[in-house]
């Protein structure tokens, strides 16, 4: 394909209510929004970068600046090329993944449309819909914590996700469980926030049966999170720490994680998320797909990839009204527990542009 132009779309969406985690708390969804404009035809992508560079070192303003600067002319300079030839297109750049993984996105999204597939059916889906959990914030109390999810069990949700901090650990995670039994999916995600001087905290989470316990300390360590398993019964699981194939390999292999947390956005984009999901099944590694508060664009992308076979887990794909009153797209409902995986060209959904210019926050910036 010929790419034309790049126009990104800078839009705020308020939460339907904060979410907190271990390192910090969000009331609204600042994102970049690409749209590729080729001689195929148009595509969207979703960065998945946070407003400020409080999960990883990507944060809005970073993602827009260097797809202006960087990535985006390294594309409009590359003449004809194909959505699979972005990432060596783009690899003089170092990191930038999640900004990499949305013009990626965009563009896979304009060639597919032209061909007829769709994601799932190019990634390899063996589902045609997708088994769904949810993740919820650091409450201001039990209370609030229990009132949340007890509806989110009434809407049917296949899993609870905790977040947890050191001081909000033990004693939610034990009142969820008092609250939705022994048989319901529970998990809790520290985002880092611990050290191995909490192995007692952390060891006193395996009485309560969870399935995992996603990324206890920082995303370089992978020597601790060997050394924790080793000490808990709890799975671990990595998220932040898992930037790639390659790292997913050395992390299994050193014994790290026994569970993978896959973000297309956190690993460069989609394709390399189904290599690090072919790598993590070689090694019979479960996988599940993570969620970035995404709205219809990366969510109907999401939903695709988990129906690949090695995601066993429910993800955190939730549905559009778990964050959003109203999605950029056709909204995503959970039926039954699950979300069905769309089956039109592309990404199969159609972005409201309406909608993008109505929460626009910055003025549209387009790359020619
Ligand atoms: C603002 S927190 C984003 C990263 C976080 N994501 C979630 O907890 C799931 C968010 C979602 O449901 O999209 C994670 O570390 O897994
Ligand atoms: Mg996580």
């Amino acid at each position: 394909m010929l790419l034309h132009a790049i126009e990104l779309h800078r839009i705020a969406i308020p939460l339907v209510r904060p979410f907190e985690t271990s390192f910090g708390r969000e009331t609204e969804r600042e994102l970049l929004l690409i749209r590729v404009r080729t001689d195929i035809g148009d595509g969207w992508g979703e960065c998945v970068a946070m407003a400020a560079p409080l999960y990883s070192s990507e944060y809005v303003d970073a993602a827009a600046h260097v797809i202006e600067r960087h990535l985006g002319p390294a594309l409009l300079a590359a003449g004809p090329f194909t959505a699979v030839t972005v990432s060596s297109l783009l690899s003089h750049v170092v990191g930038h993944r999640m900004a990499k993984a949305a013009l990626e996105a965009a563009l896979l999204d304009a060639e597919l449309r032209q061909w007829g597939v769709s994601f799932g059916e190019y990634f390899g889906a063996v589902r045609d819909r997708v088994e769904c959990g949810v993740s919820v914030g650091i409450s201001p109390d039990i209370p609030t914590l229990l009132d949340e999810v007890s509806g989110y069990v009434a809407e049917g949700y296949r899993r609870i996700k905790l977040k947890v901090k050191p001081g909000w650990d033990r004693e939610p995670v034990a009142a969820v469980r008092d609250l939705i039994g022994a048989e319901l999916g529970l998990q809790v995600d520290a985002n880092t926030a611990y050290s191995r001087d909490d192995l007692d905290t952390l060891k006193a989470l395996d009485e309560f049966g969870l399935l995992l316990i996603e990324q206890p300390f920082v995303e370089e360590d992978i020597a601790s999170h060997v050394w924790l398993a080793s000490k808990i019964q709890t799975p671990v699981c990595l998220d932040e720490s898992i930037t790639s194939t390659d790292v997913a390999i050395d992390a299994i292999e050193r014994g790290a994680t026994s569970i993978v947390n896959i973000k297309a956005g956190r690993v460069g984009g989609y394709l390399e998320a189904v290599r690090v999901h072919d790598a993590c099944r070689e090694r019979g590694i479960p996988v599940w797909c993570g969620g970035m508060l995404e709205t219809g664009v990366g969510r109907a992308a999401n939903v695709a990839l988990a129906a690949l076979p090695g995601f066993t887990l429910p993800g955190d794909t939730s549905g559009s009204s778990r964050y959003y009153a109203e999605d950029l797209t056709e909204p995503f409902e959970l039926v039954d527990g699950h979300l069905v995986v769309p089956t039109g060209a592309g990404t199969g959904v159609t972005v409201r542009e309406e909608l993008v210019a109505d929460w626009a926050c910055a003025s549209v910036v387009t790359i020619r």
